[in-house]
């Protein structure tokens, strides 16, 4: 789980390009929208392979164009710094995309 002072150094760079941290659970999300559904799903498939590399993986809802990712470690039950990892990788996809 993060420390409030882990939280201070690598939270406001993911606040600074969309994430939010969700009310009533310690996670992160953002909502990702693509030029259409092909873009939106190759950006899940190469964040799915990452995902089973790290074994660390989304919760994340996808409706044509739109992906909405969910990010949080089950079994902490909060923030851990596998979730900073992942979205930092899930910015560096979607960069390559938009
Ligand atoms: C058995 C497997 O290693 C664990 O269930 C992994 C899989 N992926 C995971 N993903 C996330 N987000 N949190 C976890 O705690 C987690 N645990």
């Amino acid at each position: 789980i993060l420390s409030g002072e882990e939280r201070d150094q690598l939270l406001p760079n993911l606040r600074a390009v969309g994430w939010n941290e969700l009310d009533g659970r310690d996670a992160i999300c953002k909502e990702f929208h693509f030029k259409d559904f092909n873009r939106a799903f190759g950006f899940m498939t190469r964040v799915a392979l990452q995902a089973e590399k790290l074994d660390h993986h989304p919760e994340w809802f996808n409706v044509y164009n739109k992906v909405h990712i969910t990010l949080s470690t089950h079994e902490c039950g909060g923030l851990s710094e596998r979730d900073i990892n992942l979205a930092s990788f899930i910015e560096q996809v979607a960069a390559t995309l938009v």
